[in-house]
């Protein structure tokens, strides 16, 4: 039978169970970080038992760690989460990215950054944004506390089947525009949940032509869509990309010979399939609180609908009919693990280079970890960023949500590279527009929401 690259893969790690009923899987590589680990240790501890595969556990400190002064830890919450991890990665033999560590970062930067995303793997983590590793052509999924606790202690993990869903994008780009215009179109179009129950194909022309960078900015969002897996079909830029990488296979060409038969038959069947030609997208901004609530920027602010509108308008203090160039922006965040890679950096810098960030806008630029940090600074990135009046931080999730001190004002707009836009996701009262790299890089320097495609000067890849 033709097998989707999900079918192949799900296929290869069931351990029993039968399709409709829960099956056990196996995972390949689990994840951790500071806010959703704690518990599950404790579990652990209390059960007398170890972390039976520490060699294929690795941890990260992201959430709660400050971008400057990094060590002065002032909330309580968050000091003692980061002490925790600290503490239970050395009584149960995990590896941990620990605060200021060289190799810490983003929990969904560190995985590809080390080689340890690879194509062919089960990879969970207590956190939704897992599906980032999908780009890889991985089965990558958020899990629960208890489950984290579970895949501590067995390596593996149960779960339904979810019905499958192949996603085309087709047509080639204009230059301006983004993976993170083509996500949040298909989410505006779509919906927050037409992904749920699915596992998520991302595939077509527009998604080949894209960077391994790129492609793990769509799979990120995939939860976003409502799908808690989404992945990719790995190919030569996929294997480039792993190849030579700290925790690459051994023996490489043997994986890749492996890798090259997980992908897709193309006659594969799926439960759903849409389709999403990006040749003729503008780029795309937020207006309200959640992603689905997102236009091309050359569009007007939609009529109210119905109450989840009504209520997103007050929220963000926006009206029907208004362009998105009238928002008074007075944040841009460039950080998160949707866009906060060395592409996303570069390309942001290369529009502000030479340039003022407007006067009325605070503007921050969060590396997703500090690989990317020490990237970025030896092409000197932080001195394009800082002389145009942006502040260059340490790495990890920032203001993408409020865990740390990197917040939002109350009643501020903040263009915001990130995957969120719920009600005070960064910050109480704070009012996020969701936007690509690009956006938020010009946004900043106009003070306010242009079209990209206006400055952008590079042909589009
Ligand atoms: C804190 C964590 C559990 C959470 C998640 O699961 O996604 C966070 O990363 C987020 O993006 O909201
Ligand atoms: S950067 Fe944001 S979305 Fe990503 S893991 Fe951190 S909080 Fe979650």
């Amino acid at each position: 039978m033709k097998q989707s690259i999900f079918d192949k893969l799900w296929e290869r790690h069931v351990i029993t169970g039968k399709v409709g009923d829960p099956q056990l899987l196996y995972v390949d590589l689990h994840l951790i970080h500071e806010v959703t680990s704690p518990q599950a240790f404790s579990g652990l501890r209390s059960a007398n038992r170890k972390v039976r595969r520490t060699d294929l556990t690795y941890g990260t400190m992201d959430h709660n760690t400050p971008t400057v002064d990094i060590f002065n830890i002032q909330d309580l919450v968050s000091k003692n989460q980061i002490e925790t991890l600290a503490k239970n990665a050395k009584e149960f033999g995990v590896t941990v990215a620990e605060n200021g560590s060289e190799k810490q970062g983003i929990v969904h930067m560190v995985g590809p950054e080390r080689g340890l995303s690879q194509p062919g793997k089960v990879i969970v983590c207590g956190d939704s944004h897992t599906a980032t590793h999908g780009a890889f052509g991985a089965i990558a999924f958020g899990i629960g506390t208890s489950e984290v606790e579970h895949v501590f202690a067995t390596q593996t993990i149960w779960q339904r089947k979810p019905k499958t869903m192949k996603i085309e994008f087709t047509g080639k780009a204009q230059a301006g525009v983004y993976a993170k215009d083509y996500i949040l179109a298909l989410i505006a179009k779509y919906g927050v949940d037409a992904g749920s129950g699915y596992a998520v194909e991302f595939t077509g022309e527009a998604i080949a032509a894209l960077e391994m960078e790129e492609r793990m900015t769509i799979a990120n969002m995939s939860i976003e869509f409502g799908a808690k897996i989404g992945l990719m079909n790995p190919d030569e830029k996929t294997f480039a990309y792993v190849k030579g990488r700290e925790f690459a296979p051994e023996d490489f060409d043997e994986a890749v010979a492996d890798w090259k038969t997980l992908v897709s038959d193309e006659e594969a069947s799926y439960d759903k399939v849409l389709t999403l030609d990006v040749s003729n997208l503008a780029p795309m901004v937020s207006w309200g609180t959640n992603p689905e609530m997102s236009i091309e920027v050359t569009q007007t602010l939609p009529e109210i609908q119905d109450f989840n509108d009504e209520r997103a308008y007050q929220y963000m203090d926006l009206k029907p009919g208004q362009k998105p160039e009238e928002i008074k922006l007075g944040y841009v965040f460039i950080g998160s693990c949707t866009n906060a890679r060395l592409s996303d950096l570069q390309l942001a810098a290369s529009l502000v280079e030479g340039k003022k960030v407007a006067e009325h806008i605070t503007a921050i630029v969060v590396p997703g970890s500090r690989p990317v940090k020490r990237e970025a600074e030896k092409l000197g990135l932080d001195k394009i960023f800082l002389e145009a009046g942006f502040e260059w931080r340490e790495p990890g999730c920032s203001m993408c949500l409020g865990m740390n001190p990197d917040q939002v004002p109350e009643g501020v707009h903040c263009a915001s590279t990130s995957n969120r836009n719920f009600e005070g996701r960064q910050g109480k009262g704070a009012r996020t527009h969701l936007c690509s790299p690009a956006m938020a890089a010009v946004a900043a320097i106009e003070g306010k929401f242009i079209d990209v495609r206006k400055v952008i000067k590079e042909v589009a890849v």
